[in-house]
C-alpha cells in the first residue's frame, strides 16, 4: 500500500516508520521544513527509544520518505493518515484547526478512491465534519473517510505500535474498512485483535480509553492522600486491589498527577464533549479538578516541610519530563510545581536526562545541571518528579552528604521508606509514611515482606 502521513510528530513519525516496517511504502509530510530536512538527514527530532534504528533501516530499504510538500507526497497515496496536533482550547474543547487545515491541504491532491484516515485524537463527529470540508474543497470526488485512533505511549511508542493490544478503526464506508484491514493485516497475522467499528464509535473509544486510564491514576492518588493521613501505604493498597483481575494492576502508580500531551487535554475534551451534548461527565470533571490541584498541593507539602526557610531555599528538581523515557514536557507536573515553589521564593536547580532543552523554553530562572549530584549539591531540598531509571540508582548517601538541607521529596516513590532510616534525610513520598530525620527509626514500620514491597515499587512505577 502507498501511505502518506500528514504530521511527522510523535505519532506521525512513529506510525509512519512502523507502517513502513510492516511493508508499506510511506511518505511522512510535515509543514515544518526544518524538521523535514533533519528527517531526510536521518536525524530523529524527538527522543523515542528504538525509533532511530527502525527509521534508518526503512529509509535504507526505500520504504520511508519525507517531504514538506503535500502535493508531492499525497497525490498517489491509497491512504492518507492525518496525524497532526489537536491541542486544548481555553474552554477545554480541542482545537481542530490543524486537522481541518490538513484536510483542506490534501483535498485538492488526493486521487479517487483514496481513504483519508484520521489518526489524530478528535472528538466524536470530527470525521463527519472533515468529510464535508474535503467535499467542499474538492467538489465531486469519490473518497472515503475513517477514524483510526492511536494508543501508543511515548517512551514505548515503537513497541506499542508494532505489538499493540488492539488496533481499532471505524468507518461507515466498507471500502475504507477493506483498505484499513489490508494495512493492518501484518499485525492481524501476528495475532493482534483488529477491531472494526463505526466512525463515531472509534472516536469515542479513544477518549473513553484515556479518560478511564486517567481515572485509575486520579483514584489511586486520592487513595494515596488518605494513606498519608491514616498511616497506610499506597503501594500495598495498589498491589492488593490490582490482584483482582477486574481491577488490574496497571496504571495504579500514585505520583505527582497525570501529565503529558494526552491525558490532560483529552480528559478536558471529553468533559467538554459531554457538556456540549447534554451528557455531563461528572467523574471526569472532578478528576480534572483534582489533578490540577495536585501540583499546588505537592509544592505546598515541600514548602511546609521547609517552614520559615522556604523563602530563599534552593530546591533541586530531578526530572522535568512528564514521565520517563521521553523529552516531552507538555503538561508535565514540573511545569506547574516549579512556578509554585518559585512564587514562594525558592531558587530552582534542575536536571533531566532528556528534557532540559524543551524545559528551558518554558521555565524561567532555572539553573540547569549536568547531573543529579550537581543539582543536589548545596540544595535545601530535592524533589523527584520523573521516574528516570538513572535516578533509582543514585547514591543517596552521597547526595545527603553534599546537600545544605536534608529534605528528599520522592514524588515518584522510587525508593522505600525503610531504606531511608540510616540516611541523614527527611524523606517524603506519595501515600507512604514520612521518614523524619530526627526519629527515622521509630516512625517507619518494617514491611512484612521486603520482597513484596520491592516488587510493588518496581511494577507500580512501570506504568
Ligand atoms: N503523543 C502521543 O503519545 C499521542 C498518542 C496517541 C495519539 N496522539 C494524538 O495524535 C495527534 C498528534 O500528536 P503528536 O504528539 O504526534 O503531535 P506533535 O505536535 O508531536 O506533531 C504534530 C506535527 O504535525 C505537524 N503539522 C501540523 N499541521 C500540519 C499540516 N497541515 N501539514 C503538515 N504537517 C503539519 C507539526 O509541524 C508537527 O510536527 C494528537 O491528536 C494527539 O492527541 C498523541
Ligand atoms: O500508573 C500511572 C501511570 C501513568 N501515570 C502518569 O500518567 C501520564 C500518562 O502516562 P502514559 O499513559 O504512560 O503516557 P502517554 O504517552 O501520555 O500515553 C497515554 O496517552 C496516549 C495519547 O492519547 C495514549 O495513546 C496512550 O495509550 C496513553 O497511555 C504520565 O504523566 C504518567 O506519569 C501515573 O501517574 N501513574
Amino acid at each position: 500500500m502507498k501511505i502518506t502521513i500528514i504530521g511527522a510528530g510523535y505519532v506521525g513519525l512513529t506510525s509512519g516508520t512502523c507502517l513502513a516496517e510492516l511493508g508499506h511504502h510511506v511518505t511522512c509530510i510535515d509543514m515544518n521544513e526544518d524538521r523535514v530536512a533533519r528527517l531526510r538527514a536521518g536525524e530523529v527530532p524527538i527522543y523515542e527509544p528504538g525509533l532511530q534504528e527502525l527509521m534508518a533501516s526503512n529509509i535504507q530499504a526505500g520504504r520511508l520518505l519525507f517531504s514538506a510538500d503535500t502535493v508531492d507526497g499525497a497525490a498517489d497515496a491509497d491512504a492518507v493518515f492525518i496525524a497532526v496536533g489537536t491541542p486544548s482550547l481555553a474552554d477545554g474543547d480541542i482545537d481542530l484547526s490543524f486537522v481541518q487545515d490538513a484536510a483542506r491541504g490534501i483535498a485538492r491532491v488526493i486521487k479517487p478512491n483514496c481513504v483519508v484516515v484520521v489518526k489524530s485524537t478528535v472528538v466524536v463527529g470530527t470525521c463527519k465534519a472533515l468529510r464535508e470540508i474535503i467535499a467542499e474543497e474538492r467538489g465531486a470526488l469519490d473518497f472515503s473517510i475513517a477514524s483510526n485512533p492511536e494508543f501508543l505511549r511515548e517512551g514505548t511508542a515503537v513497541r506499542d505500535f508494532l505489538e499493540p493490544e488492539r488496533v481499532v478503526f471505524g468507518s461507515d464506508d466498507p471500502r475504507a474498512c477493506a483498505v484499513l484491514e489490508q494495512i493492518y493485516q501484518p499485525l492481524a497475522d501476528r495475532g493482534v485483535t483488529v477491531m472494526r467499528t463505526s466512525n463515531a464509535n472509534a472516536e469515542l473509544i479513544k477518549y473513553s480509553a484515556n479518560a478511564f486510564l486517567a481515572l485509575k491514576i486520579g483514584f489511586i492518588n486520592d487513595v494515596a492522600n488518605l494513606c498519608e493521613q491514616v498511616g497506610g501505604d499506597v503501594s500495598a493498597v495498589a498491589a492488593g486491589i490490582g490482584l483482582d483481575t477486574r481491577i488490574g494492576s496497571a496504571f495504579l502508580s500514585a505520583g505527582p498527577g497525570f501529565g503529558g500531551s494526552c491525558f490532560p487535554k483529552d480528559t478536558r475534551a471529553f468533559a467538554a464533549t459531554g457538556r456540549k451534548h447534554d451528557a455531563p461527565q461528572g467523574l471526569i470533571e472532578t478528576l480534572i479538578e483534582g489533578n490540577e490541584a495536585r501540583s499546588r498541593m505537592l509544592a505546598e507539602r515541600v514548602l511546609r516541610e521547609l517552614g520559615s526557610k522556604a523563602n530563599g531555599a534552593t530546591i533541586a528538581v530531578l526530572g522535568l519530563a512528564f514521565k520517563a523515557n521521553t523529552d516531552d514536557i507538555r503538561d508535565s507536573p514540573s511545569l506547574a510545581i516549579i512556578p509554585w515553589l518559585q512564587k514562594a521564593g525558592c531558587r530552582i536547580k534542575a536536571h533531566d536526562p532528556k528534557a532540559m532543552t524543551e524545559a528551558a523554553k518554558q521555565l524561567d530562572d532555572i539553573t540547569f545541571c549536568d547531573n543529579a549530584y550537581d543539582a543536589a549539591r548545596d540544595a535545601d531540598g530535592v524533589i523527584v518528579l520523573t521516574e528516570w531509571d538513572e535516578y533509582r540508582h543514585l547514591d543517596l548517601a552521597k547526595i545527603a552528604g553534599t546537600m545544605r538541607g536534608a529534605l528528599l521529596a520522592d514524588y515518584r516513590n522510587l525508593w522505600l521508606p525503610s531504606d531511608m532510616t540510616d540516611l541523614d534525610l527527611t524523606y517524603l513520598s506519595i501515600g507512604r509514611p514520612t521518614v523524619s530525620r530526627a526519629s527515622a527509626a521509630v516512625q517507619v514500620a518494617k514491611p512484612a515482606s521486603r520482597t513484596v514491597e520491592r516488587a510493588m515499587t518496581a511494577t507500580s512505577s512501570a506504568g
